[in-house]
């Protein structure tokens, strides 16, 4: 199966809560909550691409040493497996601004888990939730 690498992070504002956006109808996986990001391109590192993605997707500016390895998910779709490492960001440039249909919403680790997400993300929530 195809091993699709997607870099993510969890925006970390500063009363402690977390970044989601909702995926615009039309897309796979629409309506799911899902923290930024998107897929490694080829010869970009993970950090690069989080980045870029950042940049377009919510017009904000962060720099990599502002962004801490925090966990993995592995999982297979029904056509690829993915590999998404996440990361946790407390610094950026900017109010995040939904640049692509999507729905933003600050969660609290407490509400973390009345937000429908990918299958892929169910694992790392208990994660996130007990470093916050
Ligand atoms: N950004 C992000 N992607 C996730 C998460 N969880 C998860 O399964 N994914 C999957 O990882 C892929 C990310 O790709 P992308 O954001 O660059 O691409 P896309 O939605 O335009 O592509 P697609 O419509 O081909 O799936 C998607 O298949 C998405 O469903 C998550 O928390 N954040």
């Amino acid at each position: 199966m195809k091993l699709v690498l997607v870099a993510a992070v969890a925006l970390i504002d500063t009363d402690g809560r977390v970044l989601l956006a909702q995926r615009p109808e039309g897309k796979s996986l629409a309506g799911l909550w899902e923290f930024p990001g998107g897929k490694v391109e080829a010869g970009e590192t993970p950090e690069a691409a989080l980045i870029r993605e950042l940049h377009e997707e919510l017009a904000i500016e962060t720099w990599q040493s502002c962004l801490a390895p925090l966990t993995f998910a592995s999982h297979s779709y029904d056509n690829f497996h993915l590999l998404m490492p996440l990361y946790v960001c407390r610094r950026w440039n900017g109010v995040p601004v939904p640049q692509e249909g999507q729905t933003l919403a600050w969660s609290s680790a407490a509400d973390l888990s009345n937000y429908p997400m990918p299958p892929a993300d169910v694992p790392i929530i208990p994660i996130l939730r007990d470093w916050l």
